[in-house]
């Protein structure tokens, strides 16, 4: 990893949201950290490597002075807003990226194409190419991610070209890359294909992932892909790979030995003695299977009378694209059910499920990964899915369960040290819990061992040098074999 050190000034990190969020708050700009997993894994990699982070700062800023703020308080984090009106960035991101793109990636059917969305996307992809053509320099490594960006490394490549620099793009995709027959439902596809074919090198999650991307870009666009991970496209060698995104567990290890967070936990511990303790902890998202994971738990409810007031599920629904009426709906669902469930399995000794629809702090997160018996997610898709890993980190002392969904994107990888379930099947997903709640010792001593040897070998910090080294390598030396 020796040339990492050598690149690290000359590295630009692209995502459409910024790690920071800014919001006016009386007149004034306060940011607070974005939620969710690509903001998680980038983070983790700042302790190792150095870049400069563009991205939407999350809000409209018109006027010149406002936007030199929050140019000036961004910059400390080594961050660069792409500022974005309103409507435009409404369009893109939740328009196309999280009502049109999203759900195809997710394997979601229903989805209708809408022209207006599609070109507020396109329009947004020219606009980020606009600001990074222009800061880098011949040299620079330039990292996009995800699916709101699949235009821009094109983009970025013409105007680089016309401006006479070179710089080696790379490109991660932190959501599944659906089978091609799932993927034709997009009519401008081709376009998206190409796009984040202008990559030097384009990173997935997993090899399921990667190997769709390949047999779509054969039948799409007719190109040579018989060589093992990469594709011939107009005379330049694009590398495609597997890197497995992860966590810094250290931060979740020493968080856990702060006296205020260990005091935390001795208080949870008392107030749930002789209950075990599930938890959840997902965006308030279709592809998490919330409403399977609260049905799955009523059904674990009815299926074991015995256990009343002896279990817990503690469901964190972290508020995400709120804009979106599907998102909308999906709160107003998850309401309804909560209370059915509370109606139906409450005693005057206390409820069930306890269902919290806000952010949770990073101490009290925490906390509850390390009180909790078991962590129960049911993912429909799920490009990877870290608080798996994160729930692991927390669990030294105890050795929980992971039950997992056999389609989150961690399943390839901890299926063996978790219970696996499908979690459209309401009996599967009680039978794991109950599982979970009654293995023995040596099982899941042997289970956790096994996962922790996974999350603290494939940390963030890794996931981003492989990715950055590799890239350089394409940078240096175009021509050579993947
Ligand atoms: O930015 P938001 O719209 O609030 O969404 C949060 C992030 O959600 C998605 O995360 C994905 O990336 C994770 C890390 O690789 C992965 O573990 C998870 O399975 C994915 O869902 C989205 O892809 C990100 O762009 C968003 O920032
Ligand atoms: O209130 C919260 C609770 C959790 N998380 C974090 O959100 C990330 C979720 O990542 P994951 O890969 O599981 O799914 P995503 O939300 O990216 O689809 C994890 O790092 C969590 O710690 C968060 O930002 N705010």
């Amino acid at each position: 990893m020796g040339s990492i050190t050598d690149t690290k000034r000359n590295l630009i990190i692209v995502s459409n949201r910024l790690p920071l969020s800014v919001k006016r708050v009386d007149g004034a700009f306060e940011s607070s950290l974005s939620s969710g997993g690509l903001v998680t894994s980038l983070s983790g990699l700042t302790k190792s490597t150095e870049f400069q982070w563009f991205g939407w700062p999350g809000i409209e800023v018109k006027d010149p002075k406002d936007q030199e703020d929050v140019e000036k308080s961004l910059k400390e984090h080594s961050a660069t807003p792409i500022f974005l009106d309103s409507s435009l960035a409404h369009e893109h991101y939740n328009g196309f990226s999280n009502r049109i793109l999203w759900p195809i990636l997710h394997y979601q059917s229903g989805v209708v194409f809408d022209e207006t969305p599609w070109q507020a996307y396109r329009r947004v992809n020219e606009l980020f190419a606009d600001a990074i053509a222009s800061t880098a320099k011949s040299g620079t490594l330039i990292w996009v991610h995800d699916y709101h960006l699949m235009l821009l490394p094109e983009l970025l490549r013409d105007r680089l070209k016309q401006q006479g620099k070179s710089c080696a793009i790379g490109f991660s995709l932190h959501t599944p890359f659906p089978a091609g027959d799932f993927w034709r439902n997009l009519p401008v596809r081709k376009h998206l294909i190409e796009g984040m074919l202008s990559s030097d090198l384009i990173g997935f999650h997993t090899d399921e992932y990667k190997q769709n991307f390949i047999d779509t870009c054969a039948s799409l666009l007719n190109v040579r892909t018989e060589i093992p991970n990469q594709i011939q496209y107009k005379n330049r060698l694009v590398c495609i790979n597997k890197f497995i995104v992860g966590i810094d567990p250290q931060k979740f290890t020493d968080t856990l030995q702060k006296p205020d967070v260990q005091q935390r936990i001795r208080s949870l511990k008392e107030h749930y003695k002789g209950v075990k303790v599930i938890v959840g902890v997902d965006r308030l998202d279709h592809i998490k299977g919330l409403t399977q994971k609260l049905k799955g738990f009523d059904a674990f409810l009815d299926d074991h009378p015995e256990l009343q007031n002896k279990v817990v599920l503690i469901q964190v629904a972290v508020p995400s694209r709120e804009d979106v009426k599907e998102y909308q709906d999906l709160e107003t669902e998850l309401c309804t059910i909560a209370g059915k469930i509370n109606g139906k399995h409450a005693t005057p000794e206390g409820t069930p499920l306890l269902y919290m629809h806000r952010s949770v702090p990073f101490n009290e997160l925490t906390a509850l990964y390390s009180v909790a018996d078991v962590c129960l997610l049911t993912s429909t898709r799920d490009g990877m899915n870290l608080v798996a890993f994160e729930y692991v980190a927390c669990q030294q002392d105890r050795h929980g369960v992971l039950v997992l969904s056999e389609f989150a994107g961690a399943a390839s990888f901890m299926t063996d040290g978790s219970i696996p379930f499908h979690p459209a099947n309401k009996t599967e997903m009680s039978e794991a819990i109950f599982n979970a709640l009654n293995l023995d010792p040596a099982e899941r001593k042997a289970k956790y061992e096994y996962l922790q040897g996974f999350v603290n070998t494939n940390t963030s910090a890794k996931w981003g040098e492989t990715f950055i080294e590799k890239l350089s390598q394409r940078c240096r030396r175009p021509g050579d074999s993947c």
